[in-house]
């Protein structure tokens, strides 16, 4: 197993040209938060902002409408029981996260339906949460696109069939193989299996052992694969990225909050950048 190190993030992170416009930088969508989880689709959102994605559009329940405004009015709000621009904003996105609180009922199962119809496969599809669950729950095919999977280790049962005492670097990599999708299999020194080689993080810290860390992953890994070029590099150096700065900011803070490691990205970023 390969260990991932900082390296990552200068191969990953480009400069900006001066002659660009948002357009450069990834439409994301992202798509989760019911009525009790609306956190969780905040907290991946502000992720995807604050990591550099240029346009990112949030489809929630309306019950979150106002309060995703008031934390990131940088996002757009779709309503997403409508269909019709669901289906819209989809197809026409560079990049998909789907899943942080989207929950499991029947709802939940409509919009996650919808979601997978519309993606197509020039796209990159970042599958999280409720949407692992519901596809091993209801054996859900895989859409179209370039998928990443983002379970940790009672999710990635659910998937793939292994209990989580028996989730050996053999084991998870023959059903990766299976699956065709990379996985990021979250835990204490998370691993990922991207089909050409398997990364483990050796970074990291029980700090982040808080609800909404990995909403926050998603999101950063749908920042990254919508603007930086190969979407299994991008998908390692936003693993790293999120605990380097879960790591700094623990030098000093007995735990730390999702929404933190976005807030610092922006900073972070800037002195990765070649
Ligand atoms: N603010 C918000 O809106 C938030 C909303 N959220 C959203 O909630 C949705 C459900 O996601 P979920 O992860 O909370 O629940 P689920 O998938 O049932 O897994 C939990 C079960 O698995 C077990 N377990 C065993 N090993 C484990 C491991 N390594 N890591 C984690 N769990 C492990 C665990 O064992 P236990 O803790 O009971 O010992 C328990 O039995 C999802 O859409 C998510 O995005 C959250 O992000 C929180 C903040
Ligand atoms: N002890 C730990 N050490 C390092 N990373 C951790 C630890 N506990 C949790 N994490 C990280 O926190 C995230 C948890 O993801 P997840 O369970 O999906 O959270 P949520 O769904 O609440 O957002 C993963 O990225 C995982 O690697
Ligand atoms: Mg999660």
């Amino acid at each position: 197993m390969k260990q991932l190190d900082e390296t990552i993030l200068t191969n990953v992170i480009k400069r900006r040209p001066e002659d660009s416009f948002k357009g450069n930088f990834g439409k994301v969508v992202l798509i989760g938060g019911n009525a009790n989880f609306g956190g969780a689709i905040i907290m991946a959102a502000t992720a995807t902002v604050y990591a550099g994605a240029g346009l990112v559009t949030t489809a929630t329940d309306t019950a979150n409408s106002t309060s995703l405004h008031a934390q990131l009015p940088e996002t757009m709000f779709v309503n997403y029981y409508d269909k019709v621009q669901l289906s819209h904003l989809v197809s026409e996105a560079t990049v998909v996260v789907v899943g942080p609180g989207l929950g499991d009922d029947f709802h939940s199962q409509e919009v996650l339906a919808k979601v997978f119809a519309n993606t197509n496969s020039d796209q990159t599809v970042v599958i999280d949460g409720s949407a692992i669950t519901m596809m091993a729950h209801n054996k859900i095919e895989q859409p179209a696109g370039n998928i990443i999977f983002t379970p940790h280790q009672m999710e990635w049962q659910r998937l793939s069939g292994i209990a989580i005492a028996e989730q050996s670097p053999a084991a998870n990599q023959k059903v990766q193989q299976q699956l065709g999708a990379t996985v990021v299999l979250k835990k204490h020194h998370t691993e990922i299996y991207t089909g050409s080689d398997t990364y483990q993080l050796t970074i990291g810290t029980p700090a982040q052992a808080t609800g909404g860390m990995g909403d926050t992953l998603a999101g950063i890994i749908g920042g990254f694969t919508a603007q930086f070029a190969d979407p299994t590099q991008a998908t390692l150096a936003a693993v790293y990225a999120h605990s380097a700065i879960a790591e700094q900011l623990a030098q000093t803070q007995y735990v730390v909050l999702p929404h933190q490691i976005s807030r610092a990205l922006p900073i972070f970023m800037k002195k990765y950048e070649n």
